[in-house]
């Protein structure tokens, strides 16, 4: 598994804002939507592409445009769908599939309650959108549904990873074509599953009713 932390101060301004208790629920969105297109830009460097030729007003020239079969994009639901536009954005060619997951406040295990996606992966690039990268359950849960459904290269951009989620990514993931693209690897989990120092639970902050 490839780990990508985005080191740029715009994403670093736009994180602590995010990152602070006082940024309301719409800020909230509008800030996670420019920092996932920041993120997109890093997570899309390998998307696949081929030649083309076109015509300028002037000449005759090849280009490159985003090739065959489409990219999969894959919001996990609640929180992820925050980060859809501004991942569609940038790759407006993209199909859109959905996977609905909830971790046991408790147990703190992933389960999935509701999938909507292509059956047959096989050669597509997918990339899968969840905010936060805690204890890992939903992402492997989420990446092996994928890599089983046939497809061969999976991006995750994460908004925030815990160091104890990457480690079980590895773990669970060895050997298979997982890259992660982060904001930030956080300092650990909390006793609750909460990444500190974290942003909170971001399904709440972004849906959750105003205060
Ligand atoms: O790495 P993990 O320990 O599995 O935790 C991460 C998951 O927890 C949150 O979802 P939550 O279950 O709160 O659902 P929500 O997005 O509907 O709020 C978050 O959006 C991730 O999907
Ligand atoms: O810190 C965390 C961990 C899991 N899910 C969240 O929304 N926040
Ligand atoms: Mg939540």
């Amino acid at each position: 598994m490839r780990i990508h932390v985005v080191d740029h101060p715009l994403v670093a301004h736009k994180l602590t804002t995010l990152r602070d208790k006082r940024t309301d629920s719409p800020t909230f969105r509008r800030l996670a939507d420019e920092l996932v297109t920041l993120l997109a830009y890093e997570a899309t460097r390998d998307v696949r592409t081929e030649q083309v030729g076109i015509e300028t007003p002037v000449t005759t020239t090849t280009g490159v445009k985003l090739s065959h079969p489409r990219p999969l994009v894959v919001p996990i639901l609640r929180a992820g769908l925050g980060m859809l536009d501004g991942m569609v954005r940038l790759l407006p060619t993209a199909e859109v599939g959905f996977l609905g997951m909830i971790r046991n406040e408790e147990t703190l295990e992933a389960s999935t309650y509701a999938t909507r996606m292509p059956e047959d992966l096989s050669g597509r690039q997918v990339y899968v959108l969840d905010p936060m990268l805690a204890t890992g359950g939903t992402l492997v849960a989420a990446i092996r549904e994928l890599i089983e459904r046939g497809a061969d290269d999976v991006t995750a951009v994460v908004l925030l990873a815990a160091p104890e989620g990457v480690e079980v990514m590895e773990r669970d993931l060895a050997g298979t074509p997982v890259t992660v693209v982060t904001a930030s690897i956080d300092e650990r989990l909390n006793e609750d599953g909460y990444i500190v120092p974290g942003l909170g639970d971001a399904g709440d902050r972004m849906y959750g009713a105003a205060e």
